[in-house]
């Protein structure tokens, strides 16, 4: 389901309407602005499975927008509102946020229609074994061809199933456990993955809150303590995104917007209490602690610091971007603002973190799941060697340094243990996923306060990555 007016564009005509707007201040060779932004292949497949007595029959997708890197990659999504133009949108997104954070993969992104809610464990697992089967006979599912991930609707164990089917496949492959990331941590996953999303929508937060000059472009000031946030989708991305806020940066999440309603609490909602509450009861509607809105949607028009739209595309659009408070929005979902809307936004002085950035925690950390995969050395085994000796050196530097100089400086023992001790898998995979969003941020916002030309961090994020994605073709040829 789209939330846009009839007025806009489809998703991967938005996609290419915000995608032009930047190639148009580019000097590329003629003909490769096309060659990049269309979408290279999709393959529909319908499946039977015998369930409940009967033949059901499902329809998936897999679109490959770009082979400049492979393998290509890009979660698999499981909504009845999955279709064609939707999983193309995702999958040239996919490939400019692997760019911009400089993840060495393609874009691609797959899709099932179907209401995972109205199938039971069991058949869902059939389904999509089935599924996996369909793709992966196609090398749609493959550790060095096309790596999928989660996405709206699936998770861990829908990952887990379909490396199992994988592997089942093709059992001399000693590399199948990376033929998909996002698996559970006893079936070759990697700590941090499930929070890395919503952990990238903080970090993202967090350096953009590091950067006055930025702040002010929003007319915001101070920090992320005590800003007043709404959210819209408490599941994975979302939930995670507003744990960490309000957990760790002191924001008041003032607005959960779910899908039978909205709940708002201006002294700040409980997130883990509402969470639990809408995993057990099926929504936010009843909710005790909090004022129910029957029309959940209208709760994005609120006075609010900050807007996260962490559900789905198009939510924001033609029919209510002029009743948008907030004043920064970050795009914790793929494509939740029209290109209409941002032409709208843009033009009012809101600040948009685009989606391909502010989303890119998920495949930056699917990354590393990839690469501890095939490097078959659990993560940080051969790091924390390495890093002992550094922070040896470091410590006994610092006590030689305060001895000489009669500094009198002495490192708790709690700390230097700590230190010494070096980092475990969590610990390497949160400080590479802040390094990567800093990095990238830093690379956008130069661009969008340089250049004249742009206006806006969507802009300057599409400037980079089409420049390297071209960068790349150029290096390579076609
Ligand atoms: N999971 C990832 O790692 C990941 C990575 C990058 C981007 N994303 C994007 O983030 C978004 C959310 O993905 P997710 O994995 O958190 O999905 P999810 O299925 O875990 O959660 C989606 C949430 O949105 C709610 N929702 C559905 N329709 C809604 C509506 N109309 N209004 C309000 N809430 C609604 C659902 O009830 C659910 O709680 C998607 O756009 C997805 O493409 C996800």
């Amino acid at each position: 389901m789209d939330g846009s007016s009839g007025r806009e564009p489809g998703f991967r005509d938005s996609v290419d309407l915000m995608f032009n707007r930047a190639a148009a201040l580019m000097d590329l060779p003629p003909g490769l602005e096309e060659k990049i932004r269309v979408c290279n292949s999709t393959y529909v497949v319908r499946f039977g499975v015998k369930l409940r007595g009967r033949i059901t029959t499902f329809t998936g997708y897999r679109s490959v927008h770009s082979e400049h890197m492979e393998p290509v990659k890009g979660g698999i999504r499981y909504a009845l509102s999955v279709n064609q133009d939707e999983v193309e949108a995702l999958a040239a997104l996919m490939t400019y946020k692997c760019a911009l954070v400089e993840a060495p993969f393609g874009g691609s992104k797959g899709g099932l229609c179907i209401d995972p809610r109205a199938w039971e464990e069991d058949e869902l697992e059939r389904i999509t074994r089935r599924f996996a089967y369909e793709l992966a006979k196609r090398d749609l599912i493959n550790p060095s061809q096309n790596v999928p991930a989660p996405d709206m609707g699936t998770g861990e164990r829908e990952m887990a199933w379909i490396a199992d089917q994988y592997r089942r496949m093709n059992t001399t492959d000693i590399n199948a456990n990376a033929c998909v990331t996002g698996k559970p941590i006893h079936a070759g996953g990697i700590q941090g993955r499930v929070e890395a999303t919503g952990r990238g929508v903080q970090y993202a937060l967090q350096e953009f809150f590091r950067h006055p000059e930025d702040m002010a472009e929003a007319g915001l000031t101070g920090s992320l303590d005590g800003k007043r946030v709404v959210v819209q989708g408490l599941g994975n991305v979302g939930y995670h995104a507003a744990l960490f806020l309000s957990q760790e940066d002191g924001a008041k999440i003032v607005g959960v917007i779910e899908h039978d309603g909205a709940v708002v609490r201006e002294a700040g909602l409980d997130i883990p209490s509402l969470r639990s509450w809408i995993v057990n009861h099926g929504g936010v509607r009843g909710y005790p602690d909090a004022t129910f809105v029957e029309n959940g949607a209208s709760v994005l028009e609120n006075d609010c610091d900050i807007l996260i739209p962490a559900a789905m595309e198009g939510v924001i659009n033609l029919s209510n971007a002029e009743r948008i408070r907030a004043p920064l929005i970050i795009e914790a979902a793929n494509g939740p603002v029209t290109a209409g809307a941002d032409d709208v936004l843009r033009k009012r002085g809101t600040v948009i973190i685009p989606d391909m950035y502010a989303n890119a925690g998920g495949v930056t950390v699917s990354y590393f799941e990839w690469v501890k995969n095939l490097s078959h050395i659990r993560f940080g085994r051969m790091q924390r060697r390495q890093e002992e000796s550094w922070h040896r050196l470091i410590v006994d530097e610092l006590e030689r340094l305060s001895a000489d100089k009669g500094l009198g400086w002495t490192l708790s023992p709690g700390f230097k243990e700590r230190y010494l001790k070096g980092a475990g898998e969590l610990e390497l995979v949160r400080s590479g996923l802040d390094d990567t969003m800093r990095g990238a941020y830093q690379a956008m916002r130069q661009v969008w306060h340089e250049r004249d030309d742009v206006s806006d961090l969507r802009t300057a994020a599409y400037l980079v990555s089409i420049a390297r994605v071209a960068a790349s073709y150029r290096a390579k040829g076609l």
